[in-house]
């Protein structure tokens, strides 16, 4: 499939849902992932804070952030900057994103997982996202555990990848746990 088509299905999917489902999708992927070897390992870990149309991360950073080092991504040009998560010092940034302010970045190596917003995912963990090559970029310098978080609808068949797509190891969704690189 085609990942402008899959970007209009799934946009298309999402208005559907009600505030009801959404939290409970949240509770349950984000239920499956804190049971993970992976996720019980990893001390440093790439959140997203999450947009109205994605899978609410809030919830979970408020659950794990006094156990976790949380970080989130903040965009700086083409490229996203990795900072330590702190509530109280978020603020709006590029595409009305929450994102850290200050100036403690951290090197990409420090982090040892990574979860990755997206609009699709396939089997195979390939990855639609939104179109800008934030995350390819990223990922591409990390040897972090990459573990896709979405909506059962948003596994979708099989998404036509590019040479510059990177995989993730892991995607989760309230009904599937699939493990594409044991870690
Ligand atoms: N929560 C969250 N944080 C994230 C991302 C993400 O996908 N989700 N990113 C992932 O890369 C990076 C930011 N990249 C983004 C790229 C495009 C849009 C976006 O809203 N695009 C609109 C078009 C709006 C516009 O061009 O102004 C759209 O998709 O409709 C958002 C974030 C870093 N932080
Ligand atoms: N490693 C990279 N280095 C340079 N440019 C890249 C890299 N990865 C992707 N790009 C560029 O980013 C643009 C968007 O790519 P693509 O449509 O695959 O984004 P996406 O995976 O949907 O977005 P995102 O990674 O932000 O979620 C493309 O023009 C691509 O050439």
């Amino acid at each position: 499939m085609k990942k402008d088509d899959i970007r209009r299905s799934v946009k298309a999917r999402k208005t559907l849902l009600s505030d009801d489902d959404k939290f409970s999708a949240a509770e349950k992927v984000f239920g499956l992932l804190e049971q993970t070897a992976d996720f019980l390992l990893a001390d440093r870990i790439l959140m997203y804070h999450s947009l109205p149309d994605e899978l609410s991360t809030h919830e979970f950073i408020r659950k794990w952030c006094g156990r976790k080092h949380f970080y989130l991504p903040r965009v700086n040009g083409v490229n996203l900057e990795i900072l330590p998560y702190d509530e109280s010092r978020l603020a709006l940034g590029s595409f009305h994103i929450e994102e850290p302010t200050g100036n403690d970045m951290s090197a990409i190596d420090d982090i040892e997982m990574i979860v990755v917003p997206a609009v699709a995912y396939d089997r195979s963990g390939n990855r639609v996202g939104r179109g800008k090559g934030y995350y390819d970029r990223l990922l591409a310098d990390s040897r972090a555990r990459k573990v896709g978080v979405a909506y059962d609808f948003q596994l979708v068949d099989e998404i036509d990848s590019e040479p510059h797509d990177v995989r993730v190891d892991v995607v989760i969704t309230e009904s599937n746990h699939i493990i594409i690189r044991k870690r």
